[in-house]
């Protein structure tokens, strides 16, 4: 059985690539409900239910301070966002539909740019 190389990708262009993944998620006509981080004042419940808050703005900083070791922990960042958000908001709500939706965007461009 022909042994698969092991050769690791070209991860290079990897903090380009979350540049651009991160500005065209903070660009999204939907993303006004995930540009800033939850105010639990304003939620009741959320402070309980959701045990690791995520946002935008929280990603950015992350990003800008080299806290991310690779493309994998800031999509896990991303992907926190949408979790938090399918947990607290009914699929059936404004809020939770831009969830969906971003979530879908997201999907879709990350492949597409690791495909380029
Ligand atoms: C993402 C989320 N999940 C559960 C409840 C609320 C929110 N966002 C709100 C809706 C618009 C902005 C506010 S915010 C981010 O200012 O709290």
């Amino acid at each position: 059985k022909q042994e698969s190389p092991r050769t690791a990708r070209d991860d290079s262009k990897d903090l380009a690539m979350c540049r651009i993944l991160l500005a065209e998620l903070e660009s999204h006509q939907d993303a006004g409900p995930f540009l800033t981080p939850v105010n639990p004042k304003s939620v009741p419940g959320y402070r309980k239910i959701i045990k690791k808050p995520m946002d935008f703005s929280t990603i950015r900083d992350k990003l800008t301070n080299s806290q991310y070791l690779n493309l994998e922990t800031f999509i896990i960042d991303v992907n926190l966002v949408f979790d938090n958000c399918e947990k607290f908001n009914e699929d059936n709500s404004v809020i939770g539909r831009a969830g969906h939706t971003m979530r879908r965007f997201f999907q879709r461009r990350w492949t597409e740019l690791l495909r380029q």
